[in-house]
């Protein structure tokens, strides 16, 4: 039977962003070029080690920079076609929550401690959309009900610190759909959780996407969380994007020595796919992501690469297509390009 191909709905590019911000000794640049583009129903992750430019990706694209630290931007972010860099703050709030929602690593970020949970999700519905007061009680108890929440009454009158942080974590992703966003971003949002509760909150964004069609950017250091939720994974390092395309094949064939580092950081993926027992000892990248105030002109992975070649250290590599089954397979390495050219 011959089925219909859905058509894939674009929703947010990112062309070319640079993002400066002010240090002390002056202006820094935290991102170089970096493009993305998420679907309306995609899952996709950031990945990289602390420091790779993650958080001021999405804060980038959120504009949530302060004006202090913030320089400048270059480049083109459009949500819906519609370029976002220029707009004013006001049409800015509107795209934040009813559009693209943020879900913060630790809950009790998001969560005021002095407030019962059911009122805090109430106001942001009253605030966001032109329900009544009792259709956003009705709404807030049913989100709380489809985050799998048991004894949504209880939760809803509950203070946070009355609630688990898996509890927590659910309320607040429960406040993220509040005004039925086009994506979520969750910036590592299960790094502060046990792993039991990770699995089920990582499982809780897959149901969101897929009942809802709610697309999903996850945030994290952790190829183990990648392999479990994403279709696609562009991993960053250094402010820079070094690798980047569908998951399966960033993992089972990865072209960046950076990207293998990360993946050794992991237990064995059958254990992450399985639920098996990992076996492999983990496994640490040796020495310092470089100062981005003090670039050499080469590849910023090169002092930490056990690969690299003189040419790594003088050259740096622009991110190209690479052989491979994934048309959008990108790898920045002077390596992978020679072995390629090699294999002509
Ligand atoms: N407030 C700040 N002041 C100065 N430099 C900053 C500030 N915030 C981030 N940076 C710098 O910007 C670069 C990117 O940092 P970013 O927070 O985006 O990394 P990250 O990948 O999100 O790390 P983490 O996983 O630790 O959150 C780093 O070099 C960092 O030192």
């Amino acid at each position: 039977m011959i089925q219909a191909v859905r058509k894939k709905e674009a929703f947010l590019n990112v062309t070319n962003l640079m993002t400066k911000i002010h240090t002390p000794e002056g202006s820094m640049t935290v991102l170089d070029h970096i493009n993305l583009s998420i679907d309306k129903g995609d899952i996709m992750a950031i990945v990289g080690e602390s420091g790779s430019g993650k958080s001021m990706t999405i804060h980038s694209i959120l504009q949530m920079i302060t004006k202090n630290l913030l320089d400048s931007y270059a480049g083109e972010i459009e949500v819906e076609g519609k370029s976002i860099l220029d707009i004013g703050e006001k049409e800015m709030q509107q795209i934040r929550g009813k559009k693209i929602s943020l879900v913060a690593q630790n809950a009790m970020t998001s969560l005021d401690p002095s407030y019962r949970v059911g009122k805090q999700i109430i106001e942001i519905i009253l605030d966001k959309t032109n329900l009544s007061k009792r259709e956003a009680i009705e709404k807030a108890l049913y989100l709380l009900e489809e985050m799998g929440i048991d004894e949504a009454k209880r939760v809803f009158q509950s203070y946070p610190h009355q609630l688990s942080g898996g509890l927590r974590q659910r309320v607040v992703i429960a406040m993220s759909l509040a005004c039925d966003p086009d994506l979520i971003i969750a910036d590592e949002p299960t790094s502060a959780l046990d792993p039991s509760v990770q699995l089920q909150v990582l499982e809780l964004f897959k149901k969101i996407n897929r009942d809802l069609g709610t697309a999903i950017l996850i945030i994290t250091h952790d190829f183990g969380v990648v392999a479990r939720i994403a279709e696609s994974v562009a991993v960053m390092y250094a402010g820079q994007i070094v690798e980047q395309g569908k998951t399966s094949e960033v993992i089972y064939n990865p072209q960046h020595p950076y990207t293998n580092s990360l993946l050794n950081c992991i237990p064995d993926l059958d254990w992450i796919f399985l639920d098996g027992v990992g076996k492999k000892p983990l496994f640490q990248i040796k020495g310092e992501p470089p100062n981005l105030m003090n670039l050499s002109s080469g590849c910023r992975f090169a002092n930490r690469c056990h690969m690299a070649k003189d040419i790594c250290r003088s050259k740096l590599p622009e991110l190209k297509k690479v052989h491979s089954p994934d048309l959008n397979h990108l790898v920045r390495c002077l390596l992978t390009e020679r072995r390629e050219s090699y294999a002509k």
